[in-house]
């Protein structure tokens, strides 16, 4: 039940102004009490009146408070309350002795004079013509801005992002309410199509409203990016649509039309369908695919010099390379962009090195890079080479790029204006590289530097819309070698073996004679989940010689008995009890505790890092915290309301609690989140799933995660379904399409939207 009082503000509390979180007193209207109230105001000033709406409750330390959940602000009724705003302070410029001479001039009639006849404040001594107006001109500021909030309030919007809309419209607030709430969405971050759509049907805009339609549809889109894809088929994004509406399809045609007239969206026809794509996403892949071949230039090296130089190399390194990997090495010496691509244990890196040495023979001087921290790390033990994540190589600098949708508001200091100045750039895990980032690292390339682009293109695509490497390799456009043969050492490991084997379609042999792949059949998700952790807790960490921390357990859900979710809630109580000393923090539904395994679950471009070294003292720091980088939470820290993380390449980082959301417990992560990721010993509880989901694509992911150890624990019927199960979930992308567009091949009739079902 939810009660009124009515009050003025007599002093603040507390008050957070990031979120408005606010205590403060209030002097009661009636009974003269002071009360206790705690809630979200964007503005708050000492000595206005209001009417308030809420709840009162007992807390267990500060007593009897009330919540307001809403409130207006009541202009000053008389001339006590006058005399009290005007001195709150909310007026620069009066304090509280001019107020009370302001009052007293012009008693009851005070706030008509200040809304009316302003010019008249300057009887009053102290009061120049000036600033009488400047005075009236913040009275009826903050009048309007009263009136506006109350009007927002009527909607249900909540008072925060009550001030947000306001300032950003202004007083022309009722007319873009009134007209077009779903402007809202474009125009307001925090702000959906499903909040706009609420506040529209509160406001009586009806269902097949044109801007309804619009806005459902361009929200469509964009959801299908979040899915990785950069556009959608015609009748996909009505079907969708439709569905999000609950309009039927026939509303869509014309405003599909509409919305390519305003360029909200770009057309592209092949010989079957339509398809769709957020404007800027085309634009995207465009401008991607001018610049790739911009840079495809060729470099002729004469090949007698070549065989030298790679015997040399040969001899240096103790390694005889097989053809492809010279003709890798001849192709990158020879070209402005090249790609290498290959399964585990074909040598891609072992040719990177000779990539290296021969650039550096040639006194070139080379940049490293990989999508992930931890990728960049790896790239830098295998190479003796130091390798910087894509975002520290294209300075990241924390600021957000206010027109940069193209960029998705990311600032680069390496951009077009100021390219890397290097003579080569090799980039390792491509498959992990979407669409975004590949724009803004070409963007920062120029025609001179070459670009060797190396990964493997059967890995789970980028995260990210697109399907970068794949479509670059599929265009046919481009010097691409692809290395097959499974080197001896590699050989020897089941991991690599079975992985080739799975992505093949062919069954692995699951006797458990193997000293790196092992099947431990188990048909109870219970039961599964006892051995996972007698896998970590005893077994595992010995056999390959690691942390229990190391050894990640991998699923390809989020939901289920056997879903991230759950099995982190259980290891977490096993691999990280309560104890006393050790600090929890429960935020919404999760609860973090000092030694968890956490995982940041989307990108941060701002949050700042260092790197400590003796004594703590920082040595490097940073911003930038990553959609799948892993640490351990090592300080709760109560008074500062901060978090610190270490994570795995030594960064450390203060979460405020708030920022908490950004993290998740990490001791059991998707498949999904671990591309690009290697780990000495990695567990796969596989039981039971859906169909889409549980493929060949997905398990062969899985595995080539793992360096020494892989473990499936489950049903070796789902194993055996998802060898079987080569249908991988369409991602629509269509780079390839572009590139072959402007190097003049020719388009094949019979793709479109298939770049990854081949
Ligand atoms: N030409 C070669 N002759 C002999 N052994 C080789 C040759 N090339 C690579 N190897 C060996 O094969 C194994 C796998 O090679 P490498 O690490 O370069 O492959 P990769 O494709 O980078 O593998 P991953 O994707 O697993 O990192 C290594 O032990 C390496 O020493």
């Amino acid at each position: 039940m939810s009660e009124k009082v009515i009050g003025y503000i007599d002093h603040v509390i507390f008050r957070n102004d990031e979120n408005g979180y606010t205590v403060m007193v209030l002097k009661t209207a009636d009974s003269e009490e002071e009360l206790t109230c705690v809630g979200t105001f964007p503005d708050v000033t000492q000595g206005v009146t209001i009417e308030a709406e809420g709840q009162f409750s007992q807390h267990h330390i500060y007593g009897r408070q009330f919540n307001i959940q809403s409130y207006a602000e009541k202009a000053p009724e008389d001339t006590q309350a006058m005399e009290r705003y005007l001195g709150s302070g909310a007026i620069k410029g009066v304090g509280a002795a001019l107020a009370a001479r302001i009052v007293r001039c012009f008693g009851e009639d005070t706030l008509r004079i200040v809304e009316e006849e302003p010019e008249r404040l300057a009887e009053v001594k102290g009061i120049s013509e000036k600033k009488a107006r400047e005075i009236a001109v913040q009275v009826t500021e903050k009048a309007d801005m009263r009136k506006a909030m109350m009007f927002l309030q009527k909607y249900g919007i909540s008072l925060n992002l009550g001030a947000k809309i306001y300032q950003k419209y202004g007083q022309s607030v009722y007319s873009v309410l009134q007209e077009n709430p779903y402007r809202l969405a474009d125009d307001i971050s925090g702000v959906g199509f499903k909040i706009a759509d609420t506040i529209a049907s509160r406001i009586g805009i009806h269902a097949d409203s044109d801007y309804r339609i619009r806005s459902g549809m361009m929200y469509t889109l964009l959801q299908a990016s979040g899915e990785g894809h950069v556009y959608l088929p015609k009748d996909e994004l009505f079907d969708r649509a439709s569905q999000l509406l609950q309009v039927d399809v026939s509303y869509m045609e014309k405003h599909l039309m509409d919305m390519a007239i305003d360029r909200n969206v770009v057309l592209k026809e092949n010989d079957r369908e339509v398809l769709v794509y957020p404007s800027q996403y085309y634009r995207l892949e465009l401008n991607t695919a001018r610049m790739l071949t911009e840079l495809n230039i060729r470099y002729p090296q004469n090949e007698q010099m070549m065989e030298r130089r790679i015997a040399q190399i040969e001899k240096e390194t103790g390694t005889v390379l097989e053809e492809m990997q010279k003709k890798a090495v001849v192709e990158a010496a020879g070209n402005g962009l090249f790609v290498l691509t290959g399964g585990p244990g074909t040598g891609k890196t072992t040719t990177i090195n000779a990539i290296i040495r021969f650039f550096e023979g040639e006194g070139a001087t080379l940049r490293l890079a990989a999508p992930t921290g931890r990728a960049a790390k790896r790239m830098t033990e295998a190479t003796g080479y130091e390798a910087q994540t894509i975002h520290r190589l294209l300075e990241l600098n924390g600021v957000p790029d206010e027109d940069g949708r193209e960029s998705q508001g990311v600032h680069f200091e390496r951009n077009a204006e100021n390219p890397l100045d290097t003579d080569v750039i090799i980039i390792d895990e491509m498959s992990m590289v979407d669409i975004f980032l590949m724009h803004s690292l070409l963007l920062a390339v120029t025609a001179g530097t070459r670009i060797i682009l190396v990964g493997d293109e059967n890995q789970l695509p980028s995260v990210g819309p697109g399907n970068v490497l794949r479509d670059i390799i599929q265009s046919g456009v481009f010097p691409v070698v692809e290395l097959k043969k499974i080197f001896r050492q590699a050989s020897h490991s089941d991991i690599v073996v079975n992985a080739h084997k799975i992505h093949n379609g062919e069954q692995v042999s699951l006797d458990n004679k193997s000293r790196d792949f092992f099947f431990l059949k188990r048909y109870d998700a219970d039961i599964i989940i006892r051995v996972v952790i007698a896998l970590i807790q005893e077994k595992l960490p010995k056999y390959v010689d690691a942390r229990p921390f190391e050894i990640q357990v991998l699923t390809p859900m989020r939901k289920g008995l056997l879903g991230v979710e759950r099995m982190n809630q259980i290891l977490q109580r096993y691999l990280n009890p309560p104890e006393s000393g050790k600090k929890e923090k429960e935020i919404g539904e999760r609860l973090f505790r000092e030694g968890d395994k956490v995982m940041q679950i989307r990108n941060n471009y701002q949050l700042e890092w260092e790197v400590r070294g003796k004594y703590g003292i920082p040595v490097e720091e940073g911003v930038g915290v990553f959609n799948g980088d892993t640490g351990i939470l090592k300080e709760i820290n109560e008074f500062a309301e901060t978090a610190t993380v270490e994570f795995e390449d030594g960064r450390f980082a203060d979460y405020s609690f708030k920022q908490l959301e950004e993290l998740e417990l990490a001791y059991a992560i998707t498949i999904h989140k671990s591309q690009g990721s290697e780990y000495p010993a990695v567990i796969l509880p596989l039981l039971s799933g859906p169909k889409m989901l549980m493929n060949r694509n997905l398990l062969y992911t899985g595995v080539t995660r793992a360096r020494k150890c892989v473990t499936v624990v489950g049903s070796e019927e789902t194993f055996g379904e998802m060898i079987r199960n080569e249908k991988q979930q369409k991602r629509y992308s269509s780079l390839w399409a572009r590139i072959q567009e402007l190097s003049g091949s020719v388009v094949s009739k019979t793709v479109s939207s298939v770049s990854q079902d081949s």
